[in-house]
């Protein structure tokens, strides 16, 4: 690879044309890799650097333009094995504003302005913004309201006809309601994606059976909608969103981009919420930094927003260029794949005595954020990936996940370098490393006698979801643990004053507000206790199982791996755990130490027990759907289970509500199929605060 800052527009012609050649081969290499083989071998950041390199070549000579060049076409192709669809409205690319500052979206404005001979006292122009989905384009043609196709964009006028594997997409109906039955011809665009939580897991499931994983939900999601076998393409859970039409016959097209996305919504397409009318450059920074500070906490990714005159009068009038329309820009953000160099390996031990090993890089801007570790996951991940120290590796950070080494960029190695290592015995405690027959995780044998694995257990059991004591970090956790101050989780409740001043940066405000958390924490559920015990295989889903099904701590600590497997969702594997880890008369003691510390937990999470508020929801089922505003789900099941009423997954006739947030599903499209009452967060509210 020759990535090399060049100067593009300052170089001499012949020397101009030798790079532009370069460039066009890179470009053509790389957008094969991506588009056809859905394996790229370059984060998108770099492939935009060359890009834009050939473009400024280009502008700043154009007889070096050629036809072919990458900067004139939209870049895929068909592959074999699929049938060509011809694209009556083509699919376009959309012009990127790689700027990620707020003038990228002054400049759009000005261009559009200019264009449209505003003059400098003409009204603000309209705007439609949204959000530029990571995954790949996709044409769903509906005709008199039925799926008749669905197609890839490939190269713009002809894609690939994927219909079989787009109908096992749930969230594309099959039918459209409403008005948009009527249309003889009513062609929708928008975008196929992974969403983060179903790429983790789909990833998660990978490294346990110890197969390869996969390097981001966008070339997942472009890899399972081309896959030849529907019965593949079901196990890669696939999600949709629609942004836009192609062909359309016997339908009236709203005057407005806006309206049009709002008939589409209305005809039970989804439609992103995170998407509004502004006017001017003003209103377009601002939805570009609004959206910018929520990036994380979207639920997929986003590599940008995308701008677009929303009227389309206007939008007929600005027309087109080679490859884009001139009234829509994308205005990206901070990429979340970067290369950099792998500097060390060091490794971490774990809550459960796991080793993992952990990059150390050269620091790089990814995501929005300088990082400089990422996870390797484990030996075998990266032996397969090829990994070693000093190579250029792919770093990906996006959301509040972990960064990761997902790949390296092929390069030679200057000289040999061996392959990396486990080590034989624990870098904390000197313990012996074991690996199970067969197994994929290295682990430190030195239990609890390993400091490293008392402080994941400490910082575990303190997290937000178990214990919940607020102030307890890794830094002061290192130094009870360290300092020989606490060795054991009971240990904790015995913090006094003075114990605690006398740590580094401590004060005695610090000191007094940590023994109120340590107070608070001791009233808590059964589910929570479970869970902040760090027994292995048992995360919060199955420590709120457990407590329900047994009521109190007493049965389930005397409980067989027999009974253990008469709870919900509970196989041999977790039993044999749970059973063996009260089998341990270590685990039975701390147990005891920490009930009579003042660990209580009258209430067993949503079961039995007398209620204590007001119970305006006493005997309705609720259904909650999509992701609320302000509630996160488990927070929005316990305001609903305080006030009587029973959380549900699924939709029936006897489901009393459903709380539909953004990006609802199919739950919500059953709801309204049976007639059930649907609100949004405000609406849940109203309902808890109606005290009679
Ligand atoms: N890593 C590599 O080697 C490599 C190679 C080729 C291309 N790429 C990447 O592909 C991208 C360029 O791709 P492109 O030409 O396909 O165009 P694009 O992805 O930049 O823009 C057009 C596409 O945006 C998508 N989109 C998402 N949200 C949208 C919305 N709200 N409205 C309209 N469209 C929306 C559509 O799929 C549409 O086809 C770049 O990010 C580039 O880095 C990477
Ligand atoms: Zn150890």
């Amino acid at each position: 690879m020759t990535v090399q800052p060049v100067s593009a527009a300052s170089l001499p012609l012949d020397q101009a044309a030798v790079r532009a050649g370069e460039l066009r081969d890179l470009l053509h290499h790389h957008a094969h890799l991506y588009y056809v083989l859905d394996a790229p071998a370059l984060p998108d950041a770099e492939y935009d650097r060359l890009f834009q390199e050939l473009q400024a070549i280009e502008a700043a000579h154009p007889s070096l333009l050629t036809p072919d060049s990458p900067t004139q076409r939209v870049g895929g192709a068909v592959l074999e094995g699929f049938e060509p669809v011809r694209h009556v409205v083509p699919m376009l690319s959309i012009r990127t504003e790689t700027d990620t500052e707020a003038s990228g979206a002054e400049n759009f404005d000005a261009r559009v302005r200019r264009e449209l001979d505003l003059g400098e006292h003409a009204a603000p122009v309209e705007y439609a913004a949204e959000l530029k989905f990571d995954g790949l384009a996709i044409n769903l043609r509906y005709e008199h309201g039925v799926l008749v196709q669905a197609a890839t964009r490939g190269n713009g006028e002809t894609g690939e006809d994927v219909t079989q594997n787009v109908r096992t997409i749930k969230q594309i109906p099959l039918r459209l309601r409403g008005d948009g039955a009527q249309a003889a011809v009513l062609e929708v665009r928008g975008e196929v994606y992974m969403r983060r939580d179903d790429f983790e897991a789909l990833n998660e499931r990978q490294r346990a059976a110890n197969e390869k994983t996969f390097v981001n939900p966008r070339n997942t999601a472009a890899g399972a909608i081309r896959q030849l076998d529907p019965v593949l393409v079901r196990q890669r859970p696939l999600s949709f969103f629609a942004y836009g039409i192609g062909e359309t016959r016997g339908w009236d097209i709203p005057p407005t981009h806006s309206a049009m996305l709002d008939a589409l919504q209305a005809y039970g397409l989804p439609v992103n919420a995170d998407r509004a009318v502004v006017r001017g450059a003003e209103g377009l920074v601002k939805f570009h930094r609004e959206i910018g500070e929520k990036r994380d906490t979207l639920p997929f990714d986003i590599d940008g927003v995308v701008y677009k005159v929303n009227s389309r009068e206007l939008q007929r009038r600005l027309g087109f260029v080679s490859r884009e329309p001139r009234w829509a820009v994308a205005h990206k953000y901070p990429a979340q794949e970067q290369v950099t160099r792998l500097d060390r390996i060091e490794i971490q031990v774990g809550r459960t005595g796991k080793l993992t090993p952990v990059a150390k890089l050269e620091p790089v801007f990814v995501g929005g954020t300088t990082v400089s570790n990422a996870t390797l996951h484990n030996l075998f991940e990266m032996r397969r990936k090829g990994i070693r120290v000093g190579d250029q590796v792919i770093i990906r950070r996006a959301g509040d996940v972990i960064p990761e080494v997902v790949g390296k960029v092929d390069t030679r190695r200057a000289s040999y370098v061996p392959n990396f290592r486990m080590p034989r015995h624990c870098p904390i405690c000197g313990s012996e490393v074991v690996r199970e027959k067969g197994g994929i995780d290295h682990r430190c044998s030195g239990g609890i006698f390993c400091p490293a694995q008392r402080k994941q257990a400490m910082l575990h059991f303190a997290g937000r979801r178990a214990m919940d004591i607020e102030g307890l970090g890794d830094k002061l956790v290192d130094q009870l643990v360290d300092g020989g101050i606490v060795t054991s989780l009971p240990g904790l409740y015995k913090l006094g004053v003075a114990k605690l001043t006398a740590l580094e940066r401590m004060g005695d405000r610090s000191a007094l507000n940590l023994i109120e958390a340590l107070e608070k924490s001791k009233h808590t559920t059964l589910a929570r206790f479970l869970f902040a015990l760090g027994i292995r295989q048992v995360g919060e889903t199955t420590a709120k199982d457990l407590a329900k099904h047994f009521g109190n701590l007493e049965s389930l600590m005397n409980a067989t791996e027999e009974q253990l497997l008469a709870v919900k969702d509970v196989g041999p594997i977790v039993a044999k755990s749970i059973a063996a880890f009260f089998a341990e008369a270590h685990n039975r003691e701390v147990v005891a130490q920490l009930l009579a510390a003042g660990v209580s937990f009258p209430e067993s999470d949503g079961a039995a027990a007398a209620p204590a508020g007001p119970q305006p929801l006493a005997g309705k089922t609720l259904v909650l759907t999509g992701t609320l505003p302000t509630l996160s789900r488990d927070e929005a099941k316990e305001l609903i289970e305080a006030a009587g009423g029973k959380v549900s997954g699924s939709v029936s006739k006897k489901t009393s509500y459903v709380i539909a947030g953004e990006e609802a599903g199919s739950k919500l499209d059953k709801a309204r199929e049976l007639g059930v009452t649907i609100l949004d967060e405000a609406g849940l509210q109203a309902l808890l605060a109606a005290s009679d």
